[in-house]
């Protein structure tokens, strides 16, 4: 079993997480987290806060020599923004005075910045986070609430997908196939890993060129009208064998437990597999993939993969696809209405800089949560405490399948 954790505030000093579960046996580098990091900050329509803050990596245990020895990986990812959030967002107590606007000490700005937020956005978790955990100040919810936080995702992903990759062969790609009302055709060509760079260097992860231009557009006009938008992203893996998953259990399903990480990432608001809600529209004979045996191969394949590689809660060896839906970014600058909390007036919910769009780093977080689940799922079905004995025991399950199944 592969378990992750994470812990750290949006201005607090760092962010961490834990991998724990994970072989002895994979390569992976602080620059190749770098890497998946630097790709999570990209995409038209980020905030000002992406062009500054630099995602500071330090890898503290479970890698020596750039490969894993068996024992939990902790990954730090320090913020860059915190020297000027040293005092508001202390973990031990400061002195009263350094916190308060008419001492007429210490840095201005950082006094302003411990204002108590009392003006909850609809659409955070500002308001009800103030409720249930019984604060005055929405500033503790949303140092924790805020997506910062994916930074660890992606870093431990990054490690998942090195392992799935080593061990079976497994590659992700992502990308994004809507932004708000603007959508990919339905039968656009996917991705595949290979087209990585293309996608890097596409300006919202897009695949399909005319798509992405009118994307832009979308989100540059959102911008001039200050509002803000979100979108629908997509994880491919290629190479996931048949079986990882089970029918027998509710929590073993590998859809359920695919849509359960998809939905923990910030702002998703829906999740599908494969066709997912357009197969609900379909007929039977339309919806499934019907199976035949290649003539030049003789192996058994399916003529269409609407299912999006998971039948009975278990990969069936066709490529996964999985979508998820992001709902608008909730600090919209042209502010909605709320309430002041320590007045009960009506007033404009606080709003300073944001993003106008993060469907193009939500791609990342979320091919990084499936890397997590397909490295969990693997492990589960084949074990191993080396990548070696991994691939080994992959290769065993296999080649124990009968013929007349492949
Ligand atoms: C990559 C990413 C970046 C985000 N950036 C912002 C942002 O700049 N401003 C904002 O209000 N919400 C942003 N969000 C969404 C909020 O974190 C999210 O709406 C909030 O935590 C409430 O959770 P919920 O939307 O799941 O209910 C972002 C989400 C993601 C995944
Ligand atoms: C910092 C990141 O995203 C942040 C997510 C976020 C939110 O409310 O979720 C709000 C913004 O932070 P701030 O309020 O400090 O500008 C984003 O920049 C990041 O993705 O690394």
């Amino acid at each position: 079993m592969l378990r992750w954790l994470t812990a750290g505030e949006s201005h607090g000093e760092a962010l961490v997480g834990i991998l724990e579960g994970l072989p002895a046996g994979v390569h992976v580098t602080t620059a190749d987290v770098q890497e998946r990091l630097a790709r999570r900050r990209l995409g038209h329509g980020r905030g000002a806060r992406m062009k500054f803050e630099q995602d500071a990596v330090r890898i503290l245990g479970g890698l020596r020599h750039g490969v894993t020895q068996g024992g939990p990986v902790a990954i730090e990812i320090a913020n860059t923004e915190w020297p000027k959030w040293v005092d508001v967002m202390s973990a031990d107590p400061v002195p009263p005075e350094r916190l308060q606007v008419d001492a007429g000490t210490g840095d201005v700005r950082e006094v302003a910045r411990n204002r108590p937020l009392t003006r909850p956005r609809p659409g955070h978790a500002d308001l009800v986070g103030m409720r249930k955990y019984g604060f005055e100040d929405a500033r503790p919810v949303l140092e924790r609430a805020s997506a910062r936080e994916t930074a660890t995702r992606v870093a431990l992903g990054t490690v998942a997908a090195h392992l799935l990759e080593q061990a079976a062969g497994i590659r992700l790609v992502s990308h994004v196939v809507a932004i708000g009302p603007v959508g990919v055709p339905e039968d656009a060509d996917l991705p595949t890993p290979d087209d990585v760079a293309a996608l890097d260097a596409d300006p919202v992860r897009c695949f399909h060129g005319p798509t992405s231009a009118a994307m832009v557009e979308e989100i540059d006009q959102c911008h001039k009208d200050g509002d803000t938008l979100g979108g629908v992203v997509e994880v491919l893996a290629y190479g996931v064998p048949s079986g990882l998953g089970s029918y027998t259990h509710w929590d073993r399903r590998l859809d359920a437990r695919l849509s359960a990480a998809l939905m923990g990432i910030q702002a998703i608001k829906g999740t599908e597999v494969g066709d997912g809600f357009r197969t609900a529209t379909r007929r039977g004979s339309a919806a499934h993939d019907e199976i035949e045996r290649d003539p030049q191969t003789g192996r058994v394949r399916r003529r269409s993969n609407r299912a999006g590689g998971v039948e009975g809660g278990m990969s069936n060896g066709e490529v996964l696809r999985v979508r998820a839906a992001m709902k608008p970014i909730s600090t919209v600058p042209r502010a909605l209405a709320t309430i002041d909390t320590s007045s009960g007036e009506p007033v404009a919910a606080q709003h300073q800089r944001s993003d106008v769009c993060a469907v193009p780093p939500a791609a990342v977080v979320a091919e990084a949560m499936v890397a997590l689940v397909l490295a969990d799922a693997l492990l589960e079905k084949v074990g191993g405490d080396s990548v070696a004995e991994v691939s080994r025991n992959l290769q065993a399950y296999l080649d124990a399948i009968p013929e007349l199944q492949r």
